[in-house]
């Protein structure tokens, strides 16, 4: 067991089972030994259902994994080094199959789109709507793909979207969208009610996230906001009394509060006054619906609206004693579907809902969020082996320069408060990272709580039935290729309470 981690101070003290992909790792040797731990069959089945798969094909996996077939970089093996994950780890990589999720509406079509892609769909037994394929069968050439009807998405991942439990009427933030296949997952569960709200801060990923809403059809009731999870402050729209309860102005608010409440609305003191034309910024952008090109002169309003509206803020928070420090900076409108509440809205209307009060939250916030954080994406292990063609260069730069490693932890830590804070009492967070290091899963959940005495770690119920492991907090899981057949996920969930809970 690592000493670091010291994952056995916090397991399940009833589960024998081993917390950490490290134990894991060392408990699997040798092939035998690997195949046989795995939970669902792997190997077999998809060798039979994979059109290249014969007895010489199984038999240079399991050379390849002796060998130890990826060469990886110092850098990342360094890093594997200090936080005690093993490196034969990514071998598996190899033989994970793919999964893959339909449209709900075509299962009935699943013979068809067998032989579209040339290779068996079986039903992933322990989560339903998923199933598997060979490793290297090709769907981005299929029909079945091109025309929105499959998509592909681990298992993992998948769990950790099935524990939120998404009811058809819930308000979802994606804090972490981009490039959204756990929000297009959300957006079928919710179906034709609710809404959703994904934000990310990357641009281009979240336009391929748009992309992907668009392909599968999915957009209705999503909106998408270019903008900083770890500041992201608005408020689910489909609360229509959202703004008014927030003249109630909650118990305990401040006087500095209460002045930064009153800038939440269009403020017609402030109409007509020089410099700060509120009215002629808002009124100039009603949102319609959404089109991708937009006219020269839409931009312009657009722009002009932007810029009206950050006067407007930078007006709140220089009332505001309690902001201090850099503003954050406002979300930018990326996307709203026909049925996300947005059309007809003024833009500034809809950047309005902005407060910093969590009693507001509380009482009108999102019932789901999910912050899939931002990591070092080292238990990604299909991702990460592709960076042998892509060139580790690469690698290194995006996820391993010494700054990026050194604040992720806390950047997470950042994303789950503020995911917290705009979670409405009762409401249930989802935190997943795809990192198999404790300092950015556990450690940053145990600060976490630390500093949220009405969190409380749940329990997720349908995990009775996964093939994963306990994490290193009660409550918490871990999936990775060994037992799970997955890529490597940290799944927690967590519920908002009223009051602190007497044992955690
Ligand atoms: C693990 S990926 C999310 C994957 C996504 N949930 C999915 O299922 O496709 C993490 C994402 O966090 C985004 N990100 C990083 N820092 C962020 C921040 N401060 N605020 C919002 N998003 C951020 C990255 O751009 C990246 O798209």
């Amino acid at each position: 067991m690592p000493s670091s981690c010291s994952f056995d101070q916090f397991s399940h003290p009833k589960d024998a089972r081993p917390s950490s992909v490290v134990e894991a790792a060392a408990n699997a040797r040798s092939w035998d030994s690997l195949t046989d731990r795995m939970a669902v069959p792997v190997m077999d089945e998809l060798e039979i259902s994979d059109p290249e798969a014969n007895d010489a094909s199984v038999g240079r996996k399991k050379e390849n994994w002796e060998k130890g077939a990826l060469p990886l970089p110092e850098a990342f093996l360094k890093f594997l080094k200090q936080n005690q994950i093993d490196p034969s780890v990514y071998k598996a990589a190899q033989s994970l199959p793919r999964y893959i999720r339909f449209k709900p509406s075509i299962n009935d079509e699943i013979s068809s789109i067998e032989k579209d892609i040339g290779t068996d769909i079986k039903p992933v037994s322990w989560l339903p709507g998923f199933f598997y394929i060979a490793p290297k069968a090709n769907i981005a050439g299929s029909e079945a793909y091109k025309h929105g009807k499959i998509y592909g998405m681990d298992a993992a991942s998948g769990a950790a979207v099935t524990a939120l439990e998404v009811s058809p009427g819930d308000h979802v933030l994606d804090i972490c969208a981009a490039p959204g296949a756990k929000l297009c997952m959300i957006a079928d569960l919710l179906g034709s009610t609710g809404s959703l709200t994904g934000v990310d801060i990357a641009q281009h990923r979240l336009a391929a996230c748009r992309t992907m809403l668009q392909k599968y059809g999915l957009g209705n009731r999503c909106r998408l906001f270019l903008a900083d999870g770890t500041t992201f402050s608005l408020l689910p729209l489909a609360k229509p009394n959202a703004i008014s309860h927030m003249d109630k102005q909650p118990e305990n608010t401040s006087y500095s509060q209460n002045l930064h409440l009153s800038c939440l609305h269009t403020n017609s003191e402030n109409e007509g006054k020089k410099g700060y034309d509120y009215h002629a910024g808002i009124r100039s952008t009603v949102l319609k619906e959404w089109v991708s090109r937009k006219t020269r002169k839409e931009k312009h309003a657009e722009k002009r609206a932007r810029f009206f509206e950050e006067k407007r803020q930078q007006a709140c928070h220089l009332l505001d004693d309690t902001a201090g420090g850099e503003q954050p900076k406002l979300p930018e409108i990326f996307f709203y579907g026909t049925e996300s509440g947005m059309l007809g809205m003024e833009q500034s209307e809809v950047l309005n809902h902005t407060a910093y009060i969590d009693a507001v939250y509380s009482q009108n916030g999102y019932d789901k969020v999910l912050v899939d954080a931002e990591c070092t994406h080292d238990g990604s292990l299909k991702h990460i082996s592709k960076f042998e063609q892509w060139g580790w260069d690469t690698f290194e730069h995006r996820f391993f320069n010494v700054e990026r490693i050194s604040s992720i932890a806390d950047l997470q830590l950042q994303l789950l408060l503020n995911g917290f804070r705009l979670l409405k009492l009762g409401g249930s967070l989802v935190y997943s990272t795809c990192s198999f290091t404790f300092q950015q899963n556990e450690s940053v959940v145990e600060r976490f709580l630390a500093a949220q005495p009405n969190a409380e770690l749940k329990q997720i119920e349908a995990s009775k039935e996964w093939p994963c492991r306990v994490g290193g907090l009660m409550h918490t899981l871990r999936f990775d290729p060994f037992v799970s057949n997955t890529n490597g996920l940290f799944v927690a969930k967590i519920i908002k309470t009223r009051s602190a809970p007497t044992k955690r």
